[in-house]
């Protein structure tokens, strides 16, 4: 029924002169860029450079500018009239960072959803559909067996499974680009190369793949070709092979990239965040102390209570036990209200969901915590609130119209507003739950040099982050956990590659 083999002489794809504007943004300036057949083809730039904007305009979601075209194989298209149906249609499959898969559910039952499942006399032929979900695995290099639930898969092999369910109806119509957005994002250090070198061996296959990511390491190692976007222009597209990491980041930003050092600190010995015997959830029994001038970060695979842990503290989940206590004060469980008056701060992972107001502007979500600094006299001083705006705009180099609702803002350029915005408060303790994720390369530099600041400024940092390189810039000590318990740590020097692989990853539950 269903196949992975690629026919080589799939179709390559051209964009001739693609715009789009918004009220008040171009995001797309004439762009115009050639995708090979059977090319694995990068697609970097910025925040806010109009990588999202260009993928949305392949799936038909948004119309671009009059004036555009696109070519697919013989024909020719007008980009102002692309529909999700063409899209669908023409062969051009897309993997999104949530892969919306069903987690209780088996491999086959998910890359069947929604698809006409082989039939024999008496009803569905099980047997024969996860024979051919089976193939399609195989066809892909993935190690995963077609009758397993998706929740016992690793987070890269359920990746896998996304990209086999785009390519399952291949027969009925070929799937001429494969668009992954970001997938690594999520995943653990040590399965992103496993799931880079499938992807690249399936490309030498003949499938083309569009791959958006802010990962330069990841495109400079596996990439055919790069296609840098900047400000919504076209820059270059040129063979991975001509790029260093220095040009690529010199022609995504447009300067020559800055050094970043790591800085060197000091803690102090007193105590800013002292969590004793937290249990709830998956966290069982966790103790330990943050101190001033520290950053701290919690490594353990996806599931080992990372998150958890930071939520607990935070108050927004509250324990079952435990206590928190914030430079000697308690503070209340489960309470967020009383964690910020006590001097707590938390950017969490699921900004979109947790963190933004998405009605709101952009200067309302940086003041949404400090709007008190503002009012006098039941007045709100918009100069005031306007000029901190602008103050925190051009510091962490957020691109957008600070009066314009937040939504309308990339992905990276939110994520550095809502880091402003827990700064804004100087807190005690910060507490960050991957807090680059879809950030740039310049503005990871901003953030990093903020963070820097707060803990040189007394604060204490308590990070999750599955970054590794991030975690060796920003960690003064690691605290390993493992299925909800702290089993190690180590501080300074000690902090290698070497040691959070054998520490971390080598827990890790064998595949079933
Ligand atoms: N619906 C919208 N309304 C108004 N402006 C928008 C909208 N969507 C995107 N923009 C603007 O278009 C520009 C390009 O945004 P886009 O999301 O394509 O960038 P990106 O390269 O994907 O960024 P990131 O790496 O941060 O995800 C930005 O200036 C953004 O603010």
């Amino acid at each position: 029924m269903f196949d992975a083999t690629v026919d080589a002489s799939a179709s390559a794809l051209s964009l001739v002169g693609v715009s789009k504007t918004f009220p008040g943004t171009r995001a797309l300036a004439d762009v115009s860029f050639s995708i090979e057949p059977g090319h694995f083809h990068a697609l970097v730039g910025g925040n806010g450079s109009g990588k999202s904007t260009l993928i949305k305009i392949l799936a038909g979601v948004y119309g671009a500018d009059r004036g555009g075209s696109l070519r697919l194989g013989d024909a020719t298209f007008d980009v102002e009239r692309l529909s999700p149906r063409w899209s669908r249609e023409s062969g051009i499959r897309f993997v999104h960072q949530d892969l919306g898969l069903f987690p209780q559910l088996t491999v086959t039952e998910n890359v069947l959803a929604g698809s006409s499942y082989p039939r024999r006399a008496g009803g569905l032929d099980w047997g024969e559909a996860h024979r051919s979900v089976q193939r399609l695995l195989d066809g892909l290099g993935a190690e995963v067996d077609a009758r397993t639930a998706v929740r016992d898969l690793r987070p890269a092999d359920q990746t896998l499974v996304a990209i086999a369910r785009c390519l399952r109806d291949r027969d009925a119509g070929g799937v001429g680009l494969l668009v992954l957005d970001e997938p690594t994002t999520r995943l653990p250090a040590d399965e992103v190369e496993g799931l880079l070198r499938r992807l690249k061996s399936y490309s030498q296959q003949g499938q083309s793949i569009l791959y958006v990511t802010h990962r330069l390491d990841e495109v400079l190692t596996y990439a055919d070709t790069i296609t840098v976007l900047r400000d919504g222009r076209h820059v270059d597209t040129r063979p991975a092979a001509e790029h260093d990491r220095a040009g690529l980041v010199a022609s995504i930003a447009g300067h020559a990239p800055e050094d970043v050092n790591r800085v060197s600190r000091t803690a102090s010995d007193a105590v800013v965040l002292s969590v004793r015997g937290l249990t709830g959830g998956p966290l069982k029994d966790i103790s330990f102390d943050v101190n001033s001038g520290e950053a701290v970060a919690l490594a353990g695979l996806v599931g080992s209570g990372r998150t958890s842990l930071l939520q607990n503290i935070f108050g927004a989940v509250r324990p079952r036990s435990g206590s928190v206590e914030v430079a000697g004060l308690p503070v209340r469980r489960g309470h967020v209200a009383d964690a910020i008056a006590k001097g707590l701060a938390m950017v969490p992972e699921e900004r979109g969901r947790d963190a933004a107001f998405q009605s709101l502007s952009v200067s309302d979500n940086l003041s949404a915590t400090t709007v008190g600094r503002y009012r006098r006299g039941g007045w709100l001083r918009r100069s005031a609130e306007r000029r901190d705006a602008e103050r925190d705009v051009a510091a962490y180099g957020i691109k957008g119209a600070i009066d314009a609702p937040i939504s309308r803002l990339s992905g990276g350029n939110q994520q550095k507003a809502i880091i402003a915005r827990a700064m804004r408060t100087s807190p005690a303790v910060l507490l960050l739950d991957e807090p680059t994720q879809g950030v740039d390369v310049g503005a990871r530099a901003d953030i990093y040099a903020q963070i820097d600041a707060a803990v040189a400024a007394g604060a204490g940092v308590l990070l999750a982050t599955s970054d590794l390189d991030e975690l060796l810039y920003l960690a003064d000590r690691v605290i390993v956990l493992v299925d909800g318990r702290v089993t190690c740590e180590a501080s300074g020097d000690r902090i290698t590659r070497h040691w959070i692989f054998e520490n971390v990853y080598q827990h890790e539950k064998a595949p079933k």
